[in-house]
């Protein structure tokens, strides 16, 4: 086997005693890439293309020779192709994921290869290149890898912006250290990421993290929610428009693809897409190409995929409703979200985030805050809506305080487990403990708001309401069911109408058993 090729570009030889210093180290600012192929023909066009681009090469033929070369220097980026003369390509993935410095490493397969990428992708590669390699394609691969900070084994977020950002994510529970740990791992790769979890539990959150905290922070992420766009106009939504292509396209227009160019898409509700759309959506994926409604030719995308589901989505696979190889392509990682009634430690940090928040926007100060009774109940209650019901809870909450204290009433709770409130007072105040908040957990519909606990709401003479957190509810219903009837039940539509998100509708109509 041939010993490992220093490039002209680097002139540096495959054995030199002592680490060359890294692209981040201050004595060499030019970053530092190694090729590893035995194809001479392809080694010397992506040599000659990183040289282009400004960057030093050095360059292996074999998988031995490659290892040399680790010892010797560190990288900005390693790029291999998936079949070597003693080896493969994962196989020095592996390597490197062993390795105290871990450069990104990115491996070339076969034309059609989609087991390679995403078995590439699995084990710790940072992406992949298809043969023949298109040279655009590896420039925009090369320069998110170089955009990343370099360094040291994956593990805990740096104290740098990516922790700034992954601090966001709040609770130290357990479940979200490792959630945390995971995106600041996934931020480093354009591995395609599916996230689950319930309703409410930030999945979209974790996907902009892991957007922010990676090399393309500085390019657009754009959400989208699979299940809010109509199934004539997806096509157009997702891959652009050219002008003419159809009644009312009166001009070009970019598509969600292009709108994220060099950053990331992100799909939610990914279930929610229709079959014939998964096609093209599959393809756009595997090919990084896509094709304008009324275009003749395709254009290169540079995006990376985030997706997520609350639905389970093998099952939705095993029911013929998701192609399962769209799935296998979505799911090359998969980040779980815990549901917050598996991690209540982290209620309380939450409950006062969200608190200071509110108050920020409303210009309380000092923030208010939570009666020690209401928050034992606010540990003892099942969230099925997660953060966004303890976010919704909290706003309700303030809005009927007295602007200091949030006790259990202006939770809005119904009798039965306001009874259990006045037993936990009275036993503070040191009687005779009735309940304790294991023994009578409230249920998972405890608010007055669940559908199943309506009751009509009476205005008194003077026009005042029995109930008043009841009686907004049945406005809120009333006027959700106007606007969706406006709009003929497009849900989107209605949103706009009533000043709120997307997701802000669907939140309410869930709690108002409206679905
Ligand atoms: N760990 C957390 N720390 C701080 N805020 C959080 C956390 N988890 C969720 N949130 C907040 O809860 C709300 C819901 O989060 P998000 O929209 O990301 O949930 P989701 O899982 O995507 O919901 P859905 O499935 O309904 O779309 C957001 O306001 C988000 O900022």
């Amino acid at each position: 086997m041939p010993a490992p090729a220093a490039s002209p570009a680097s002139a540096a030889p495959a054995s030199a005693p002592a680490r060359t210093p890294g692209p981040q180290s201050g004595r060499s600012r030019v970053p530092r890439v190694l090729v590893v192929d035995d194809e001479a023909d392809l080694r010397e066009l992506l040599e000659l293309t990183l040289v282009g681009m400004g960057l030093d090469v050095d360059c292996a033929p074999d998988l031995a020779g490659a290892l040399a070369l680790l010892d010797a220097h560190d990288y900005a980026l390693c790029l291999t192709d998936m079949r070597l003369p003693d080896g493969d390509g994962l196989q020095l993935v592996a390597a490197i994921q062993r390795r105290e410095v871990q450069p990104p490493v990115a491996v070339i397969t076969a034309y059609g290869s989609t087991e390679n990428a995403i078995a590439a992708l699995k084990a710790g590669a940072f992406d992949y290149l298809a043969k023949p390699v298109a040279l655009d394609s590896l420039r925009a691969l090369v320069r998110s890898a170089i955009a990343l900070p370099q360094g040291g084994a994956a593990g805990a977020p740096p104290a740098g912006a990516a922790g700034q950002d992954a601090r966001r994510l709040l609770g130290e529970s357990p479940g979200m250290v490792e959630v945390r740990a995971q995106i600041h791992r996934l931020s480093r790769s354009m591995a395609p990421v599916a996230i689950t979890g319930e309703s409410g539990t930030g999945k979209e959150l974790a996907a902009r993290l892991i957007h922010e905290s990676g090399p393309r922070a500085a390019r657009p992420f754009v959400a989208v929610n699979c299940g809010a766009i109509p199934e004539t106009l997806m096509e157009a939504e997702f891959f652009g428009y050219r002008k003419g292509a159809f009644t009312g396209a009166d001009q070009d227009r970019d598509g969600f693809f292009q709108a994220a160019s060099g950053g990331t898409l992100f799909l939610d509700e990914v279930a929610d897409l229709p079959l014939a759309m998964q096609v093209k959506l599959l393809r756009a994926i595997q090919e990084k190409r896509v094709r304008k409604v009324g275009a003749t030719v395709e254009e290169q995308v540079d995006v990376r995929i985030v997706s997520a589901t609350h639905q389970d989505l093998a099952r939705c696979v095993a029911a013929g409703r998701f192609r399962q190889d769209l799935y296998y392509r979505l799911n090359v990682i998969e980040l779980k979200l815990p549901p917050l009634r598996e991690r209540r430690e982290d209620i309380p940090a939450l409950a006062d985030a969200v608190l200071e928040g509110l108050a920020r926007r409303a210009g309380i100060s000092p923030a208010p805050r939570l009666a020690s009774v209401t928050l034992r109940y606010l540990q003892s209650y099942a969230f099925p809506g997660n953060v966004r019901e303890l976010e919704n809870l909290l706003e309700r909450a303030l809005a009927f305080s007295n602007g200091e204290v949030i006790n259990v009433e202006d939770l809005g709770l119904r009798p039965a487990v306001a009874d259990l409130a006045e037993n936990e007072r009275a036993d503070e105040a040191g009687a005779a403990r009735a309940h304790s908040p294991e023994q009578a957990q409230p249920s998972a519909q405890a608010p007055a708001t669940q559908a199943g606990e309506r009751r009509p709401v009476r205005l008194s003479e003077d026009g005042i309401p029995d109930s008043l957190p009841d009686y907004l509810d049945q406005l809120e219903r009333e006027a959700i069911l106007r606007a969706l009837d406006k709009t003929r039940h497009n849900r989107t539509a209605a949103a706009r109408l009533l000043g709120i998100t997307f997701r802000a509708l669907r939140y309410r109509m869930q709690r108002l058993g409206l679905n």
